[in-house]
């Protein structure tokens, strides 16, 4: 039987914005591996696409529409935002098809007054599309550049007060720009320019990550876990500034490793390979069933260093005081660097949710900071941008601890002239300056 593409778009997005589902664990599960690679092209194009610009299509359909947006059936809003979508930002599809699909999934999940009503607003949208007002960019520009770019008007507040307003402007846009997906080789199994050759060869198109010295580029990924490759561990899916974590940590074969907050294991497995295989890496979370993951992959990609613990970081483990060699915070954070990925972070998240995990990440780090010897090292990451939970908690962290301090590494970052201070000991990663999630890293030494 044929899948109606579409139908799938609109359960998955009634999934993510109704029932705060992620959207990449919505889309696996409801897209089945025989579904072809076409239709599963265009089911993420309408999700992540709807996702990204969600304010500005319900902003298109308030503007046309005679009902109360909160009057809307939530299925009905769904079918109403793929077709706004189709119609504003996928110049492929002609309008007929945008509006009459959309016509006809109304038709499914709705009674006739229902369908008369998307058929009458998405035409209408149709006919004026080129002249769509947005609120004045001089009177008001945080609605402006939060209706325009789909970002909420707290977290535009916020980013132009600390950069300005044609940064955030560039950092939205960024946001809403689809990712490269990036896959780490498993430098255990194979080299990069091996595996670039054999993803060549099956048809991919690969090139090789700017900074990270271990990732490639796949710009055509799609089914791409399901080679024999993946299955055998040659690689692992990762973001090229997540790989950077291990890279600058920098792990030495043979010594023992504290990765605190290991799941699902990216990181993790990734320090692995920088040993070698050889030492111990004790990887905790507070999570049992995400450390399973940490197995899963270990087992996948051939690596026997990692212990995994359940372990809440907050509580002091004495038995590893002054133990380890280094150790990683990879701490719980707002996720603001991801947006690109999971745009459901933009609706998701609230100002509050940043001031309540400082408290959890500070406390996580000086815990962590107990576990190392002298001459340790201490890496703190965090997939977000905001320098509360960055710069000022390490700044705020080195005042009260003085027996550590940064250190540089802009020797170990491939062209690291674009981080303007690796050589201070710390990075800021920007989406749209680096074309990566948004990351912070920063790395410290105790004397
Ligand atoms: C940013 S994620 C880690 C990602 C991981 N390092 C990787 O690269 O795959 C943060 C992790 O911290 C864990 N976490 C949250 N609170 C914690 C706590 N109090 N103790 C230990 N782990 C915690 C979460 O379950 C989550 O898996």
């Amino acid at each position: 039987m044929k899948i109606n593409a579409r139908e799938i778009a609109i359960k998955v997005l009634y999934e993510v914005n109704e029932k705060g589902a992620y959207s990449n664990i919505s889309i696996n599960r409801n897209v089945s591996i025989e579904i072809e690679k076409n239709d599963e092209d265009f089911i993420r194009e309408l999700v992540y696409g709807v996702l990204e610009n969600k304010l500005y299509i319900d902003w298109v359909i308030k503007s046309f529409s005679k009902v109360k947006f909160k009057k809307i059936a939530p299925m009905i809003k769904q079918i109403l935002r793929i077709g706004v979508y189709q119609l504003l930002f996928m110049d492929k599809i002609p309008d007929s098809a945008a509006v009459n699909e959309s016509v006809n999934l109304a038709k499914k999940y709705g009674h006739r007054k229902v369908y008369g009503f998307v058929n009458g607003v998405l035409r209408n949208i149709a006919r004026n599309k080129n002249n769509i007002e947005l609120p004045d960019k001089k009177e008001e520009p945080i609605k402006y550049l939060s209706i325009k770019y789909s970002h909420p008007e707290w977290l535009i507040k916020r980013w132009i007060k600390v950069y300005g307003f044609k940064f955030t402007k560039d950092l939205c846009k960024a946001n809403n720009e689809t990712p490269k997906l990036n896959i780490r080789v498993n430098t255990l199994k194979i080299s990069r320019n091996e595996l670039a050759k054999i993803l060549i060869e099956k048809g991919f198109d690969v090139e090789r990550t700017k900074y990270a010295t271990d990732g490639l580029i796949v710009h055509n990924p799609t089914k791409i876990t399901g080679l024999n490759e993946f299955r055998n561990g040659l690689f692992q899916i990762q973001d090229e500034s997540s790989m950077l974590v291990a890279q600058i940590l920098k792990p030495e074969e043979n010594s023992l490793v504290i990765d605190v907050c290991s799941a699902p294991g990216g990181k993790t497995t990734h320090i692995a390979q920088k040993m070698n295989n050889k030492g111990k890496i004790i990887a905790r979370d507070i999570y049992r069933h995400k450390l399973n993951l940490v197995n899963d992959n270990a087992k996948r990609l051939g690596i026997k260093i990692i212990e995994t613990q359940q372990h809440d970081a907050l509580k002091l483990d004495d038995e590893l005081l002054g133990k380890a060699d280094y150790c990683l915070v990879d701490a719980p954070c707002s996720g603001l660097g991801l947006i690109r990925r999971k745009p459901e972070i933009k609706w998701n998240k609230k100002e509050d949710d940043i001031h309540s995990i400082i408290k959890l990440q500070y406390d996580i780090l000086v815990n962590s900071s107990k576990y190392l010897k002298q001459g340790g090292i201490l890496v703190y990451s965090t997939c977000t941008i905001e320098k509360e939970e960055n710069i000022k908690l390490i700044n705020r962290f080195l005042k009260n601890n003085s027996q550590f301090k940064l250190i540089g590494f802009d020797n170990m970052i491939e062209n690291c002239e674009n981080f303007k201070t690796s050589d201070k000991g710390y990075i800021e990663i920007y989406p749209n300056i680096n074309s990566m999630d948004g990351f912070f890293i920063c790395k410290m030494v105790k004397m």
